[in-house]
Order: C-alpha cells, then structure tokens, then sequence
C-alpha cells in the first residue's frame, strides 16, 4: 500500500506534501497527526485504539474498521456483558459514532467475521485528568469486573503492596514521617488470620474470573496469572504486614467505604462518575496509580 500510495502522487504537487512512515504503529513513535484513516488487522484493534486515546495532543478524528463485537465493546454501557476497560477509557475520552456496518461478503475471501467502521472523536478540550492515572486505577478494577471493588484492594496484596509503595513515595515527597515496623502483635495477628484467608480465597478464585477481554495486555495476565500460582503455592511465604501496610488497609477501607460509598459495587455496574469519585478520593489520600 506503501508504493501503492507514493506511485500515485508521483509527479503531482501532492508529492511533496507526502511522508511515508514504513513500520509498525505500535512501535512507532508518531509524529502530530489530526486525523487518522485506519484499516489494521483486528489483532492489533485494542492497543491501537488505547495507543490513540492516549495520544496528546489528540487527533481530531479517527474513522476505524474492526470487527463487529470490539466495536459493539466500545459502545458498552455499564452492566453490558462488554462492558470493559475499553468502553470506559473509549468514551471517556473520546465520542464514538457507529458510521456503518461491512458484511464479511464484502472481501474476497469472505472472513470469518463481520466488520464495523467507527467514528472516533477525542473530546475537545481533553478531561484535565492523568490517562496513566485514570488507566491505572481501571487495570485494577477490571482485572477481575465482576469482583467488588473492595475485594479488587482489599483481597489482593499485589495491589495493596503497590499501594503501600506509591504511598510510601508520596510521604517521602511530602515530609511526611512514616511510621515504620511490624503492626501491632495481636491486633496484626488476629487481622492477619482473617485477611489471609480472605486474600487466598480470592486469588484462587481469581483463576476463574479473569477478565476476558482482550485489552488486557497479555504482559498483565502473565504477571497475573503467576502471582496467582504464588498464591496457591500457600501461606508461609506470605509476609508479616507492617504499620504502614496496616495504615494503608485503613485509609483505602475509608476510601472504599466512607467516601465513595463503592465498597460493596463491581466494576462492570460502575459508571465514568463512580470512577472519577475513586480517583479523586484516592488522591486526596495521597494514592496515585501511575
Ligand atoms: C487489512 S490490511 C488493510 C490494507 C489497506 N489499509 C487497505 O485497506 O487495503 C492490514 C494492513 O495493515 C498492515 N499491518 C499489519 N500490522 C501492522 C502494524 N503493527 N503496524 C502497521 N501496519 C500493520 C498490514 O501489512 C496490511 O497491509
């Protein structure tokens, strides 16, 4: 298509105003582009859209082929079962358009699958909030959509040791003294007991319920797939949590509980409203997730 393209304007005024950029769009670092006409293989649909949602400053419009059910989760709405992070971060930063449905008889070979192009317009101006940020919180939470929300933090060390790190950093920026140390022994031990068992069954059940969309990246369900052997491998190697783990529990149970009022929602019934409400209150805790 390449040469197809570079023949073509051959020898025209439109020749100068041409520039080819052969390789893979993943791996390529963009130039400022307004408006962008794609046809890619529909392996590549997911990271491409979240590569252009994510894209500052953003394009003013992008019209895209995919397959019928990925552009069907863009639209999803909340409760929908393609309700996923895609839908969420799609309509949260852009506004999508249905443009007209292409019928697999309409290639030579026919595929396999039926088709859609769809509109995508990132909102001007863009949300004043941090993509990794808001990406990050949503990875979390969809990892496992159907799970409350207070099990995809409470149940799950991997999120809550992420926390306790980023919230250690944030200290550290602010001057803030973290008190360091085992947490107290017997009210450690006996929260220890019950959130262990809370934690293992969780992760084992994890197995089952991760989410099977293809937007998570597959670096993500590897990370996942093998803490969750860790965790089946059993308790012993699980650390002692400390003060600040145990002050980091509190605040996101706060969070969760007394703030947002989200504890007891899945993410899969949450909409961009309930999101935002967590982000916030989770910054104001001094919790980021980039
Ligand atoms: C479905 S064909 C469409 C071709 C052309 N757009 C058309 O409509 O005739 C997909 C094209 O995307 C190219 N492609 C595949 N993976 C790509 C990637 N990661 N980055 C850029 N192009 C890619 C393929 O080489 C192929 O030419």
């Amino acid at each position: 298509m390449a040469a197809e393209v570079t023949k073509r304007v051959q020898g025209t005024p439109a020749q100068n105003r041409l520039d080819v950029i052969l390789g893979d769009v993943m791996k390529t670092e963009l130039p400022y582009f307004d408006v962008c006409i794609s046809n890619t293989p529909y392996q590549i649909s997911s990271p491409l859209t979240f590569k252009l949602l994510a894209t500052s400053p953003a394009p003013r419009v992008c019209i895209l082929m995919f397959q019928r059910e990925f552009a069907l989760r863009l639209f999803a709405k909340p409760g929908d079962k393609l309700y996923s992070r895609l839908s969420v971060n799609a309509q949260m930063w852009a506004k999508i358009d249905h443009i007209m449905k292409v019928g697999k008889n309409n290639f030579k070979p026919p595929p396999l699958v039926e088709s859609s192009v769809v509109r995508l317009v990132p909102k001007n101006p863009r949300p004043q909030i941090n993509y990794d940020e808001w990406d990050g919180l949503l990875r979390i939470l969809f990892v496992r959509k159907n799970k409350t929300i207070r099990s995809s933090f409470l149940g799950k060390s991997t999120v809550m040791d992420m926390l306790e790190a980023n919230y250690r950093t944030w200290c550290a920026q602010n001057d803030i003294p973290v008190e360091d140390g085992p947490a107290d022994e017997t009210g450690a031990d006996a929260m220890d007991t019950g959130n262990v068992a809370e934690e293992d069954e969780d992760e084992v059940e994890e197995v089952m319920d991760l989410d099977d969309d293809d937007d998570v990246p597959d670096f993500f369900r590897e990370q996942e797939n093998a803490r969750i052997q860790e965790a089946l491998k059993g308790r012993s190697s699980r650390k002692k949590r400390g003060k600040v783990g145990e002050l980091v529990r509190e605040k996101v149970r706060q969070v969760l509980e007394e703030e947002t009022g989200l504890a007891d929602k899945r993410a899969r019934m949450c909409d961009e409203n309930d999101f935002l409400k967590l982000l916030w209150a989770f910054n104001q805790k001094g919790f980021h997730f980039t």
